[in-house]
């Protein structure tokens, strides 16, 4: 059954889907890290794939930028094409000086401005975190790639421009590892729907410093982490 922002036939996603945030990155990991892909959606250009890696099903689909956008595409995969395990692969901002440009923050927990988990359960805030079993198999295969990466508490943003500068101060206090703008939303949603969920991200940009990552700094680390992630997922049942 197609749904509203989906149009893939029953069956055409595996139960394992990585989500960049960019539909024409989910056509670069499908085209460079899957044998035999096939695009499988194309619904406002926000294309989903689903091919093989070392002869496992994987799907890979763009989620849109913010969480109300990951949170359409993340329930119709979990409800509708009975999707099991999410993998957010993004690219986040860093506030404190311990996490450098191009290394890998794991979302254990996500923490967000966003209402929409308060809406969900109500007159609490309720913690979102990572499933416990990706996160497990995603710190294993960094150590296995030698992959400078940092496990803990993402910041889930609505606004990518905040004019408050103050916030990045109280972030880094309490130990905030990055700042991107769909964990939170992406957690969620599973949590609601009983998936699985990580969130990993490349750190792109230093908030504080004033740093980004140049293009071919942004493919390398991009490529470091989808191998990674592949070779998490290919651990699971
Ligand atoms: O790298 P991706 O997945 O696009 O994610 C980050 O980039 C976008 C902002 O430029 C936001 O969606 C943020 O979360
Ligand atoms: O949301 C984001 C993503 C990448 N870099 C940022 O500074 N913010």
């Amino acid at each position: 059954m197609m749904t509203p922002h989906i149009n893939a036939p029953q069956g055409a996603f595996a139960k394992t889907v990585l989500m960049p945030g960019d539909p024409l990155r989910a056509k670069y990991i499908a085209e460079h890290f899957l044998d035999n892909p096939k695009l499988v959606t194309d619904v406002r250009n926000m294309l989903g794939y689903t091919g093989e890696y070392q002869g496992k099903p994987i799907s890979v689909m763009g989620s849109g930028m913010g969480i109300p956008s990951i949170s359409i595409y993340a329930k119709e995969l979990i409800t509708e094409y009975n999707v099991e395990n999410i993998i957010r692969i993004g690219s986040c901002g860093a506030v404190s000086n311990k996490i450098k440009l191009m290394d890998v923050v794991m979302a254990m927990g996500a923490s967000t401005d966003s209402a929409v988990n308060r809406s969900r359960f109500p007159n609490t805030d309720f913690a979102m975190i990572a499933d416990f079993n990706l996160l497990r198999l995603a710190v294993e295969a960094a150590e296995k790639q030698d992959v400078s990466y940092h496990v803990g508490n993402l910041y889930s943003s609505d606004l990518f421009y905040s004019a408050d500068e103050e916030r990045y101060n109280l972030m880094e206090k309490y130990g905030i590892l990055g700042v991107e703008m769909e964990a939170a939303g992406l957690y969620g949603v599973a949590a609601e729907y009983g998936a699985n969920a990580l969130a990993m991200m490349t750190v792109t940009d230093h908030l504080r410093l004033g740093l980004h990552l140049t293009a071919e700094e942004r493919q390398q680390t991009l490529n470091e982490m989808i191998k990674l992630t592949l070779e998490a997922i290919i651990q699971l049942n």
